[in-house]
């Protein structure tokens, strides 16, 4: 407790020492006990537009404002790789560097996937987040494009090994990804006249020191930052009450992107979804009937129709893009060439039989990918309590609400029925099974 009280008050002597200001009305809180370490809290009560705190720019550490654009060219990274080796370049200096109170507050530890046990990483299976680590990916990038030039330079980067900064660049990166901002360059007041006015922002990224502390919840985001020219603002977008926590918005993420970039989850989450590989619909769409799934993939891939992943949102509806693609995969390779290629005619998006037993073939593989079913993930979730066990919590909880959307689209998939032929009087004898509509209900009220 004396060190988090300690590193608090120096990296906060240290904002005001550099021009920021922060509100008397919030202070730092240690929220570890609920496995979100530090955030950021009220101490009184705050109307809505009550400015929380202003970083000077000069405060933000970016390729901008670090001495290392000075001292090599980093012009050929691409990226955050300009952002990585300013923060490698600036954490190696340690005493020496102006950050070195930002650095002492930033956690050296994260619970994000890619410093998961296997173990562990196995109970995320079937789940969105696996395919998506990219730690091996961005290993390569260390190798291919920082370590040479890390290398290249030992007076900037003196006396360790390859490993030593593999380490670095790795606690770096989830930094990036968990704490860095996209920071609009404001446009100057003289160039607002410019034929210019259109232009976009120049949008880069940085380091943004006190901003970073906000937790965030969904659903609950209280503040926002202001881009200005001379400074960011934090500023409380509702009235917040002494004592609550102060959060910003990482984005309206489903639970499987908030444990892949933060490390962890919020339970209820209105923005879950669940995904169904691009792959997995060409290869059961095509198993009966191959001929022709080259051209077929290629025309979609031409034509935006075949994703990496078709996305299902949490409404569980049936992606109207998926049968689509469904349907030009499995048509026979005659008519693809006639209607789509040559007539340039889509087929409707609207289900038939044919692509109801697929969908369903599908989904019902896909739920059956993951390691364990609902009645067992509800009863861990219900047994163990939240400290224990956070990664398993956390995986459990995604592949929850992935299964709970795909389970619904399942159900909406299997109760479709084709709609009945049109009859020859124009008037509707009956379903499609040739039986009046009313057979076998129950009458409304029984006599
Ligand atoms: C921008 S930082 C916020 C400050 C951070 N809590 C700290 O101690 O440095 C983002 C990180 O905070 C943590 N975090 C944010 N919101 C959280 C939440 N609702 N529950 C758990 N952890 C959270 C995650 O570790 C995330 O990667």
């Amino acid at each position: 407790m004396a060190a988090f009280d300690s590193v608090n008050a120096t990296f906060l002597q240290w904002l005001a020492a550099n021009g920021a200001i922060v509100s008397k009305d919030i202070s730092l809180q240690d929220y570890s006990a609920e496995g979100a370490g530090r955030g950021v809290v009220a101490v009184a009560d705050i109307n809505k537009d009550h400015e929380l705190f202003s970083i000077p720019r000069s405060l933000l550490l970016s390729p901008e404002t670090s001495a290392l654009s000075q001292k090599m060219d980093l012009s050929s990274l691409q990226g955050w790789n300009p952002l990585m080796m300013c923060l490698i370049y600036e954490y190696g200096k340690g005493t020496e560097s102006k950050w070195r109170p930002y650095f002492d507050i930033l956690p050296e530890e994260f619970s994000t996937p890619m410093f998961w046990s296997e173990k562990d990483l196995m109970e995320l299976t079937g789940t969105g987040v696996v395919d998506k680590i990219g730690k091996n990916e961005a290993e390569s990038i260390f190798k291919d494009n920082l370590w040479p030039l890390i290398r290249a330079h030992p007076h900037l980067f003196p006396g360790q090994d390859e490993a030593y900064f593999l380490r670095i660049f790795h606690r770096m990166g989830s930094l990036i990804m968990a704490y860095a901002f996209h920071t609009e360059d404001e446009a100057d007041d003289e160039d607002e006249d410019d034929e210019d006015e259109e232009a976009e922002p120049k949008v880069n990224v940085s380091m943004v020191p006190m901003a970073d502390m906000l937790n965030h919840k969904t659903g609950h985001n209280n503040a926002r930052l202001f881009h200005e020219k001379e400074c960011l603002r934090m500023v409380s977008i509702k009235p917040i009450k002494s004592g609550q926590q102060i959060y910003n918005t990482y984005g309206d993420l489903c639970n499987a992107d908030l444990l892949r970039k933060y490390g962890f989850v919020d339970m209820p989450n209105p923005f879950n979804i669940a995904e169904i590989s691009g792959e997995s619909l060409v290869e059961k769409c095509t198993a009966q009937e191959p001929s022709g799934k080259d051209e077929k993939v290629e025309f979609l891939l031409e034509n935006d129709g075949l994703e990496d992943f078709f996305i299902v949102e949490a409404d569980g509806e049936i992606p109207e893009e998926l049968v689509g693609c469904a349907k030009i995969l499995m048509m026979p390779l005659d008519e693809f060439k006639s209607t789509v290629l040559e007539g340039k005619k889509l087929p409707s998006t609207k289900l038939t039989a044919e692509v109801q037993k697929v969908l369903r073939e599908l989904l019902e593989s896909r739920l059956a990918a993951y390691t364990s079913d609902s009645k067992e993930d509800r009863a861990f979730l219900k047994q163990t309590p939240p400290e224990a066990s956070r990664n398993k919590r956390n995986a459990v909880i995604v592949r929850s609400g992935e299964r709970e959307i795909l389970q619904s689209v399942l159900d909406k998939v299997k109760k479709w029925r084709p709609p009945p032929p049109p009859a020859a009087n124009g008037k509707q004898k009956g379903n499609v099974k040739g039986q009046p509509p009313n057979k076998g209900k129950k009458p409304y009220h029984k006599k």
